[in-house]
């Protein structure tokens, strides 16, 4: 492993930024840390960097403790976006730009901007002036420019977040392609899910200054360990219910009452059968997941149709239940009209169980 951090914590006075985070990031692995404004994403890089001292734990790079390094002696590369190229220089000088600090050999210099032009395929462009570039182009050099040095490894703060949408798709894939190449261990900090979802190997999702899950993107998805992960990946956002486990079938057959009086017997989790009758729990359902049919049945709720967004290829339905609001997410033909009756479903083993103390009920 070549970035450890160990029970990592800081605090500004009474304020508690980052509380005791531990992971590891392998050599050419991506780690996305994920999570809301303020939760302590830039300060845990920044502790990484050498920017800010860690109040309490460790800072292992490459199997070194580096606590009280200055950042010059950890030779890690922190950027903040991929963005500010000098418009005087031409590309192959915006790239050496950063190795002039190192006092190398002009032969040395020039050795490392060929490769770097070579992996961003940068060859064509290497005398033009950045006035003369695409978007898409300056992003590739400026990638270049942030990576030229060689680090033991990679930080990156919000890399993608000042583009336009359709220059941070582009970017996400080569990007994620480029460190890849490189073989160092990369550390992203982003608000932004797609751009974790899309560039990590693995996601760290940080609330309140601790990690609440690290998983690969699949699994932060598809098995969000609490609530909170389960309704901050996603969107639309997954629906959460609270309800009541009032019978158990067996086999994974459930009955629950959902809060407003209705109850719904649906296929789940084995491991409900753990769980004791008048357990109360959330049921956690994607909009993707969720099925509407015009007759009713006992796997589901019935709910009236709130707003119809059409999205294109797909749309987003409002539901109501009375209590409340659901959302589905349907490429359904047959027209939807809002104030409709409709039966919503809950198809076997859609289901997220969470307990009372919002953890998932995991599957053996
Ligand atoms: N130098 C500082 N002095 C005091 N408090 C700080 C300092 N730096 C950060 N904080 C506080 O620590 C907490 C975590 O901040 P941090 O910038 O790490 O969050 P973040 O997840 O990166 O947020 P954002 O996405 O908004 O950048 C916040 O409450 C912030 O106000």
């Amino acid at each position: 492993m070549t970035i450890e951090l160990k029970s990592l914590t800081k605090r500004f006075g009474a304020l508690t930024a980052v509380d005791s985070v531990d992971f590891d990031v392998g050599d050419g692995e991506v780690l996305c840390l994920l999570g809301p404004s303020g939760c302590g994403k830039t300060t845990t890089l920044r502790m990484i960097a050498g920017l800010e001292y860690a109040t309490e734990g460790d800072v292992v790079l490459q199997g070194k403790r580096v606590n009280e390094l200055a950042p010059r002696d950890r030779n890690v590369a922190m950027s903040f976006q991929f963005y500010a190229l000098y418009p005087s220089l031409t590309v192959a000088e915006n790239l050496a730009f950063p190795l002039h600090a190192e006092k190398m050999s002009k032969s040395e210099i020039d050795k490392r901007v060929q490769k770097i032009s070579d992996t961003l395929q940068l060859g064509s462009i290497l005398g033009r002036r950045p006035g003369q570039l695409a978007e898409g182009e300056k992003q590739r050099v400026a990638v270049g420019r942030s990576i030229i040095r060689d680090p033991t490894c990679f930080l990156f703060d919000e890399p993608l977040s000042r583009l336009d949408v359709q220059l941070r798709e582009e970017m996400r894939g080569e990007i994620k392609e480029v460190l890849q190449d490189l073989s160092r261990p990369t550390v992203i900090v982003t608000h932004d899910q797609l751009e974790a979802l899309t560039m990590a190997d693995r996601i760290a999702v940080m609330r309140d200054g601790r990690i609440e899950q690290v998983d690969t993107p699949h699994n932060v998805f598809q098995r969000p360990s609490n609530l909170f992960v389960a309704g901050f990946i996603g969107t639309p956002q997954m629906n959460l219910l609270p309800a009541t486990l009032t019978d158990l079938k067996g086999d994974g057959v459930a009955e629950f009452a959902v809060e407003g009086n209705q109850s719904m017997i649906i296929e789940v989790d084995r491991r409900v059968e753990e769980l004791a009758r008048g357990a109360k729990v959330t049921l956690g359902i994607r909009p993707r997941n969720l099925e509407i049919s015009r007759e009713p049945s006992a796997d589901g709720l019935s709910t009236k149709i709130d707003m119809v967004e059409p999205m294109g290829a797909e749309t987003l339905v409002h539901l109501k239940d009375g209590h409340h609001d659901l959302r589905l997410v349907t490429d359904w033909r047959v027209p939807l009209a809002e104030g409709d009756h409709v039966h919503t479903k809950f198809p076997p083993k859609m289901t997220h169980i969470f307990t009372e103390d919002e953890q998932l009920l995991r599957t053996k």
